[in-house]
């Protein structure tokens, strides 16, 4: 019999929502049906203009996009259902990520704000909701994130060789998996500081393959003046967010580089996110030989083809270890939302810095209860 769970991600590139129904029975963790809900320009907006760092934010806003996007995940849920002609009540529960709208886990009274009402998750849809997965590792000493290594672990591990997976979203985190307690962070910026720069002077979401970031010459000076920021410098557990790599941050860098080509920029910020993580996987997984990259940096041609130049091993896209790119997250926060449910700790105290594992997440009962 199947144990179906459906997982919801919208991550820091604020893109849309993946949505993964994905089946667990017998010990299988299978993809049964994908769908990718794209954000309209007008509610991308609403959630930059939310998520800025020291700005003030009026209330209305934020409860109304909680709303908003709450209802659009619970909408987007019952659109993959219906995709896969699967009714509701085959699904044991859903595992929502939200939208990250503030990351801040290390200030007196860290915190990290997603948005996206579970209530109404579970009343559109019916189905049990699970959410807010970051804050009770938050509220054990961690960083609530990453998250996604503890699922790493439980797919991509392999007793015969150390392996990192390296998630590549708008910010990028790596797992290390060897026959150690794992480790896993954030390296730094992902895509979403080439996305900003080409969203800026291309009008396009995104740097298609990184053919623009091709076209051009990294700047030297610039790299290292990216490079030389304290959160490289800091060792892990460590996590961080569009709110500390962000427009202002970039701005300030390229000040003291007025003259330069858009091009030969994107070509340095290109260059500046497979430093920072080949540097990451030198110091934290030495004697690794095999990196497993997923998320939407897989299909940028230009970061892969310098990770590649830049790594002494092999390097390749989750798919050929059998789960897409692009489905890995919402899978994962199916296997948190599983994890939740059977009473089982979500976070990896290695990895988030958490005194205790815990059970992660808010349980919001579906129309029969918690089922
Ligand atoms: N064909 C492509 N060529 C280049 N880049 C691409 C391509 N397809 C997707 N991307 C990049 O992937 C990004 C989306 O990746 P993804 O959905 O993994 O991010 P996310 O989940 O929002 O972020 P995070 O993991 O940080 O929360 C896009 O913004 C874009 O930069
Ligand atoms: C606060 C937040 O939303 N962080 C995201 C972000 O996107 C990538 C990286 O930064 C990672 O730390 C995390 O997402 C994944 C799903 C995680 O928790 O593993």
């Amino acid at each position: 019999m199947s144990e179906l769970y459906i997982g919801l991600m919208s991550g820091t590139s604020v893109d849309g929502i993946d949505a993964g129904l994905v089946d667990f029975s017998d010990g299988k963790i299978q993809l049964v049906a994908f769908h990718y809900q794209p954000f309209s320009a007008e509610l991308r907006q609403k959630i930059h203009k939310l998520s800025q760092a020291n700005q003030p934010v009026l209330l209305t806003d934020y409860g109304s996009l909680d709303s908003q996007i709450g209802r659009l995940f619970g909408e987007t849920t019952l659109t993959l259902l219906s995709n896969a002609q699967i009714p509701a009540s085959a699904i044991k529960a859903v595992g929502s990520h939200g939208q990250t709208v503030y990351h801040a886990p290390e200030t007196g009274n860290g915190f990290s704000l997603q948005i996206g009402d579970p209530n109404r998750i579970a009343e559109i849809t019916g189905l049990t909701t699970v959410a807010d997965f970051r804050r009770r590792d938050i509220a054990v000493g961690g960083q609530g994130a990453p998250l996604v290594p503890a699922f790493h672990q439980a797919v991509f591990s392999d007793a015969a060789q150390a392996r990192v997976i390296v998630n590549i979203g708008g910010i990028a985190n790596i797992t290390v998996l060897n026959d150690k307690p794992v480790i896993g962070f954030d390296t730094g910026p992902g895509n979403g500081l080439m996305d900003l720069w080409c969203q800026k002077h291309c009008n396009q979401p995104y740097d298609c393959n990184g053919d623009w970031a091709a076209k051009g010459t990294p700047h030297t000076a610039l790299l290292d003046t990216l490079k030389d920021d304290d959160y490289f410098r800091v060792a892990p557990p460590k996590s961080t967010g569009k709110e500390y790599f962000s427009p202002a941050w970039l701005q300030q860098k390229l000040s003291l580089f007025p003259n330069l080509e858009p091009e030969d920029i994107q070509a340095t910020l290109c260059q500046f996110s497979a430093d920072t993580i080949a540097d990451a996987i030198r110091q934290y997984a030495p004697n690794t030989l095999q990196t497993l990259i997923c998320g939407g940096g897989a299909h940028n041609r230009q970061l892969m083809k310098l990770l590649r130049k830049s790594l002494d091993m092999s390097v390749t896209s989750t798919a050929e270890w059998g789960i897409a790119p692009d489905h890995v997250e919402a899978i994962a926060f199916a296997w948190l939302a599983r994890q939740t449910l059977n009473n089982l700790p979500g976070n990896l105290c290695s990895v988030t810095g958490a005194a205790t594992p815990v059970v992660l997440g808010g349980i919001y009962p579906g129309k029969n209860g918690l089922s």
